[in-house]
């Protein structure tokens, strides 16, 4: 099969969680224009990521993958929200690398988290049925035709604002945003908190050691700039076929939407879709693991995701839930590691404790993420595998949408700031809290003591 050929055949191939667009000449124009139109991101850069990612499997490196679970387009036009993201997710990783002592790999799930799969492709309310909102990028979240009818040119719209966000992420973390200094002085106003002063001492430790960089000289660009990489879940099969194109390079195909794409849990049949198109593009790519995987799935995926066992091209994402975790993982990585070709292992410890408050709230307990997250740490440190990296839904607003945290966020505050369209995020404080945490299980793993 020649190569352009074969960029389409998972056109033959059965494709879940699609949306049901009326008219597919529409479909068609869209992925016209958007062929036409610049990459996001370049080829290049995707490798580099690739590099990254073969570190963090090897441990060498750890992974911070975090943003929406939903990005929108109406914050799409806010600076300040896209800044206050942005600075979360540096703030934590400045907490991860003191506490790891190694560096920081930091992938927003930003400029492209546009499409979402729904557990029912319908909604009712009030006898009233229409499609469920499968993420901006398809349709509007108001509960009117109008709005839920998919309309392709969201995918253009998706497209543009992914630009803007991606120009904005670009600008503040290569702009002087992100000096190490900086980030600091935030995370000493975090600690300022009452319900945060437990993590003054790190925070201390952590200021220690960059005026000691300071004393010593140690002025290189790393101090003062980031990298930061893009993700998103690779749902729309239209969009990432349009936005795959040949790197004039190496002349091979590269999906240009987002340095990073993962294949969602809803999506990873090995024989599908989804898998097949990513199976042909360069990129590092991500497979979620959900806790009916097998060890035969994982290997499935790696035949056709990795077949020569290419360092940090495949991660998995586990999203096995705190109360599983420590029975499931064990017999999977064992599975993996047996086979030999290597994995980037990263842990989701979101997506498997989502349940429903009392009050009907769609939410997630802090105290699973941390246990599902200590649980991967407990299951690779017995097999002497490497805990690769964590992946996050969070947001750098105040939001009331995930229960507990220091700050006791309690089923009766979630009205407060409910603003998720789809899943529960960490506010910015559980952001920060849950980075301490990881932070200590990081530096136990390096020192060889027990975490408290
Ligand atoms: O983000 C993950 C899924 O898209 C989401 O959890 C599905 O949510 P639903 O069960 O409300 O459809
Ligand atoms: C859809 C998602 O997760 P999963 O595929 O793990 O359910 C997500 O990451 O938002
Ligand atoms: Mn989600």
């Amino acid at each position: 099969m020649d190569m352009y050929r074969s960029l389409e055949h998972w056109r033959e191939l059965p494709a879940k969680h699609q949306p049901a667009w009326p008219d597919p000449d529409e479909v068609r124009r869209a992925a016209v224009y958007l062929r036409s139109m610049p990459p996001l991101v370049f080829a290049g850069e995707a490798d580099t990521l690739k590099a990254e990612i073969a570190k963090a499997g090897r441990g060498e490196a750890f992974i911070l993958q975090g943003g929406d679970c939903a990005e929108t387009f109406a914050d799409s036009v806010s600076a300040n929200r896209i800044r206050a993201k942005i600075q979360t997710i540096l703030q934590m990783a400045i907490v991860l690398t003191y506490g790891a002592a190694l560096p920081i790999v930091k992938i927003g799930r930003m400029a492209g988290q546009y499409a979402k799969p729904r557990s029912n492709p319908m909604e009712t309310r009030d006898g009233v049925e229409l499609p469920a909102y499968m993420g901006d990028a398809v349709n509007g979240h108001d509960f009117t035709p109008e709005d839920r009818i998919p309309d392709p040119q969201r995918m253009i719209d998706a497209y543009h604002r992914s630009a803007t966000t991606l120009n904005l992420i670009r600008a503040f973390t290569g702009g002087g945003f992100a000096d190490m200094s900086e980030v600091h002085a935030w995370n000493k106003g975090f600690t300022e908190n009452p319900a945060y002063k437990k993590y003054e001492t790190i925070a201390a430790d952590i200021d220690w050691a960059l005026r000691f960089m300071k004393a010593a000289g140690i002025d290189s660009p790393a101090v003062r700039t980031v990298d930061m990489y893009s993700s998103h879940e690779a749902l729309l099969l239209e969009y990432e076929n349009a936005m795959t194109r040949i790197d004039q390079r190496t002349s091979e195909p590269y999906n240009t939407s987002a340095h990073f794409l993962w294949i969602g849990e809803r999506t990873r049949e090995w024989d599908g879709a989804h898998v097949d198109l990513l199976s042909r593009v360069r990129n590092p790519i991500g497979v979620k693991l959900g806790p009916t995987s097998t060890v035969d799935d994982a290997l499935r995926l790696m035949d056709k995701l990795n077949p020569d066992g290419e360092e940090g091209r495949l991660t998995f994402i586990t999203r096995l839930g705190a109360s599983q975790i420590r029975d499931l993982l064990p017999s999977l990585v064992e599975g993996v590691t047996k086979d030999g070709r290597p994995v980037t292992w990263v842990t989701d410890p979101m997506h498997g404790n989502t349940i429903t408050a009392t009050n009907g709230y769609k939410t997630r307990r802090m105290e699973d993420v941390v246990d599902e997250v200590q649980g991967f740490f407990e299951v690779h440190n017995a097999l002497g595998t490497v805990p690769g990296g964590v992946h996050i839904e969070l947001t750098g607003d105040s939001v009331t949408e995930v229960l507990g945290g220091s700050e006791e966020l309690s089923e009766e505050i979630l009205s407060q700031r409910y603003e998720t369209l789809v899943d529960p995020r960490l506010n910015h404080g559980q952001s920060l809290e849950l980075a301490f945490l990881v932070s200590q299980m990081l530096r136990a793993r390096t020192s060889g003591q027990p975490c408290e």
